[in-house]
């Protein structure tokens, strides 16, 4: 089982194990689970031998090597990759080979680390369950009847598999979060423009943002730390200091932070009670460690899911208004030449109705929709207006608080099939989870025990714009008096 990048990384430095070896581990892990899993749109084999031959070389030689040495990773296929297919797990981009490396893969390579391979998710990073992916769905390791959650669900699982012990997600609602809880990992989305967009497909411009995903907070750290910084090819990256976030690590008291426990949470009708019992238990934890818990009201959140779902969609319109056939993407075979709107139009026409997948156009029709003249200030300006409140709430509550703590989802991993025909079900899987995106603002999902069937269940933690120092700090705390981050699944 390849659990700790940080171990890795300790059996090369003494000799114990070759990057070679552990790549080969890492593709018989793959091979073993792919077919019952299914975590993987590709698996780059081939290269991710050469690259570790590299890093070994590299060793022999006593050449400088970067801090993810040998380390396999494994990148959501909404990262541009130069030398493997960028699928978005959609038709549309069935044989896309992207020109180049999204910054984040760069800064991967840079570090030394092998990629090993691109992992499924929802359709264009739209849903919570995988299932919207045209490549078929993701299984939970967990249990393979339940989804691994989404859209990072292929990343979240190949981790809880044991097939690596590193992957990036992306967040744009809840996508790395929701899947690290449902998979019993540790899943991070960093504040908006800590690390760089360049060359991840975009989905909801505002709202995306890259992350990384492990069983614990250090290997999170090491690999934020690697992909964290300033590019100026990324409009709203922000040019900030980046931390050494591996620093932080080193105490687990807690005494003078404040912890804010979100009440609507419990108030909330339909909220498994084992996932508040949870959240209980973790405060009790933080306030042994000398935290001060607070109560804490965020009045504007009951109003996150529909400002979220205006907003994403509207963004997703236009993004993915790019993709006709023509500049981008799938071209359609039959182009009805004596269309009443032309042979272009039809193009256009065919091209999108055969690439996309239902769920994206859904989202396509609703943005289109609330962009429309007459009823954009009806729905989207009026969106951007609740939007900034929800802003003003989190302000008021950092406060009264440091870091706030709450649920990451309403349930665990649900069956596979149960959500997919009812969007609004779907939707309502992101109802803890979007806030932070709305905000802008860095949060951190952390195993925090099992359901009665033996599921995962996540806590998050959030924290103000750029302070993800303090929650690594406070996350590994808790981490380090729990064993829950320890738990894997018994497959
Ligand atoms: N992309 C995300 O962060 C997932 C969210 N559930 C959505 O469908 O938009």
């Amino acid at each position: 089982m390849l659990d700790s990048a940080l171990e890795l990384v300790r059996l090369q430095e003494n000799g114990d194990l070759t990057a070679v070896e552990i790549v080969e581990k890492a593709l018989s892990s793959i091979q073993d689970t792919q077919a019952s899993i299914n975590a993987f749109t590709h698996v780059a084999a081939e290269q991710a031998i050469d690259a570790a031959k590299r890093v070994d070389a590299k060793r022999a030689a006593g050449q400088p090597l970067g801090r993810l040495a040998g380390v396999p990773v494994a990148v959501k296929d909404v990262l541009c990759t130069s030398d493997m297919p960028t699928t978005c797990s959609s038709r549309m981009l069935e044989n896309f080979r992207p020109p180049y490396d999204a910054t984040v893969v760069s800064k991967l390579r840079a570090a030394d680390a092998v990629i090993i391979g691109k992992t499924n998710m929802d359709e264009f990073a739209m849903g919570a369950s995988t299932e919207t992916s045209a490549f078929g769905v993701t299984r939970n390791p967990w249990n393979t009847d339940c989804t691994p959650g989404g859209s990072s669900g292929g990343a979240a699982a190949c981790v809880a598999a044991g097939s690596v012990p590193l992957s990036l997600g992306t967040d744009t609602g809840g996508s790395i979060r929701q899947p690290a809880a449902f998979c019993g990992i540790t899943g991070m989305k960093p504040t908006y423009g800590r690390v760089s967009r360049y060359g991840l497909v975009a989905f909801a411009s505002s709202l995306d943002q890259v992350g990384p995903m492990a069983w614990s907070v250090p290997d999170v750290a090491l690999l934020l730390e690697a992909i964290a910084g300033f590019e100026p090819r990324d409009s709203t990256s922000l040019n900030q200091f980046v931390p050494n976030y591996s620093d932080v690590l080193q105490s687990a008291d807690l005494r003078g932070l404040r912890i804010g426990v979100l009440n609507e949470a419990a108030e909330t009708a339909g909220i498994d009670p084992a996932i508040i019992a949870a959240v209980n238990e973790a405060a009790k934890v933080f306030q042994s460690q000398g935290a001060e818990i607070v109560e804490i009201q965020l009045p504007h959140s009951k109003y996150w899911v529909p400002t979220y779902y205006v907003i994403a969609p509207c963004e997703a319109s236009s993004n993915l208004s790019r993709y006709d056939g023509a500049h981008y993407g799938h071209r359609t075979d039959s182009i009805d030449l004596t269309s009443e709107h032309g042979p272009l139009v039809s193009a256009y026409c065919r091209s999108r109705a055969e690439g996309f997948g239902s769920e994206v156009k859904r989202r396509i029709m609703v943005g289109t929709y609330a962009l429309s003249e007459g009823y954009a200030d009806k729905y989207y300006s009026q969106a951007l207006k609740v939007r900034r409140l929800i802003k003003g709430d989190f302000d008021a509550a950092f406060g009264q608080a440091d870091l706030l703590l709450g649920p990451v989802t309403p349930s665990t991993a649900f069956r596979l099939g149960d959500k997919i025909e009812d969007p609004i079900q779907m939707y309502l899987c992101d109802l803890f989870t979007v806030g932070a995106n709305l905000a802008g603002l860095p949060a951190i999902s952390l195993p925090a025990g099992n359901d009665a069937n033996g599921l995962p269940i996540g806590i998050q933690l959030q924290a103000p714009a750029l302070e993800e120092s303090r929650l690594l700090f406070a996350a590994n705390a808790f981490q380090t008096a729990t064993d829950h981050h320890h738990q894997r699944p018994s497959h």
